[in-house]
């Protein structure tokens, strides 16, 4: 059951007018009794796509259950050994704790669950990505000693840095770190809510207040940062200001200086594979081209708000295959 190419066009098609939207959507959830009146319109916009979103993922999600089913009743010697388990399916018997009864997922339910996945996972990891290419445009220096250290663990004639070589190479670490405090995708974590009243700062917020972080502003602090608004992916290095890349503590459990992914109960559950991620891409670009600057750009860093915080002036760049 493996998704055709229209099928992948349709989800991109919703998933996006979902992102573009979100800020406008997210809006009504201020004061949800008065927005019904007041923006009566923009709830239908939003219903009205919610129904397209069901359109789209509930034949799949069915579709995949068939399949499921199927290869339950096949015996265990007809079964196909390349079977890859989906996000989906660890979602079928989950048994969730309602106010009165144990239940399992409603198929609505799973398609909301499905659409925070894919749009937690594919639009975060791309933006950084771009930001991080960015830099490395900007900074023809950190663009030499990447592939340097590349070079200096993979043969000339490999096609490809493997995911197994990723970690030897702290440089490239440090390059993403880098680029997730400059640019961290998000400049706010998703809302969180005190369960009880607390002060802080000399401020009490009540209990079941709302609160967020500036996650953006924290990694820009210049009582925590030397040269904040600077690129400069060797402070991530052992003898910079954090020490080494290896040691750097992204989960916060130690202490918070940046905090991309979030912290605490609430982290971000794919942190580890959006690094892993970008690690490999990054590092494979800069293996496979030469990444410069078109003539009289100077790569603008000016940001747009979106679902995430995007390059305003999409990156344009020429490349060059390395000659190996
Ligand atoms: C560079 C890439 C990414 C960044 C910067 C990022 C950042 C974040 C942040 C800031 C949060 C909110 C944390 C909070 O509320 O305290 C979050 C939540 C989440 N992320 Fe990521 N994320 C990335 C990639 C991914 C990937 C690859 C996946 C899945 C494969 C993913 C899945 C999720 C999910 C499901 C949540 C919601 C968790 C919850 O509600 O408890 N993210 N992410």
């Amino acid at each position: 059951d493996k998704l055709k190419e229209e099928q992948i066009k349709e989800i991109e098609g919703v998933q996006r007018r979902l992102q573009l939207n979100f800020r406008r959507f997210n809006f009504l959830n201020f004061w949800p009794k008065l927005t019904k009146i007041l923006l009566k319109n923009r709830w239908n916009a939003l219903f009205q796509l919610r129904k397209e979103l069901e359109e789209v993922f509930i034949p799949m999600i069915r579709g995949r259950q068939k399949t499921k089913n199927e290869r339950l009743s096949r015996k265990d010697d007809d079964k196909d050994d390349d079977f890859v388990l989906a996000y989906v399916d660890t979602l079928w018997d989950l048994q969730i704790s309602d106010e009165k009864e144990k239940r399992k997922l409603s198929e609505v339910e799973i398609v909301s669950l499905c659409l925070e996945f894919l749009g937690a996972g594919t639009d975060t990891t791309s933006t950084a990505l771009e930001w991080i290419m960015a830099n490395i445009v900007k900074c023809p220096q950190v663009q030499d000693k990447l592939f340097a250290e590349i070079k200096g663990v993979v043969a000339e004639t490999e096609e490809e840095v493997k995911e197994e070589v990723l970690q030897k190479l702290p440089y490239l670490k440090a390059v993403i770190l880098e680029g997730l405090r400059r640019h961290p995708p998000g400049h706010f974590v998703l809302t969180h809510a005190v369960t009880q009243d607390v002060v802080l700062d000399g401020h009490v917020v009540p209990k079941n207040g709302s609160v967020n972080f500036m996650v953006a502003d924290m990694g820009l602090d210049p009582e925590v940062w030397e040269d904040p608004m600077a690129f400069k992916p060797e402070r991530f290095l052992s003898g910079g200001e954090c020490g080494g890349a290896e040691g750097f503590d992204l989960t916060g459990s130690r202490e918070i200086k940046m905090m991309p992914f979030g912290v605490g109960r609430r982290i971000c559950p794919g942190s580890g594979l959006a690094v892993l991620h970008l690690e490999y891409f990054v590092a494979n670009l800069v293996w496979k081209f030469e990444w410069r600057a078109v003539e009289g750009d100077d790569v603008d860093l000016s940001e747009k708000q979106e679902f995430t915080v995007v390059m305003k002036n999409p990156l344009q760049v020429h490349l060059s295959p390395r000659v190996k």
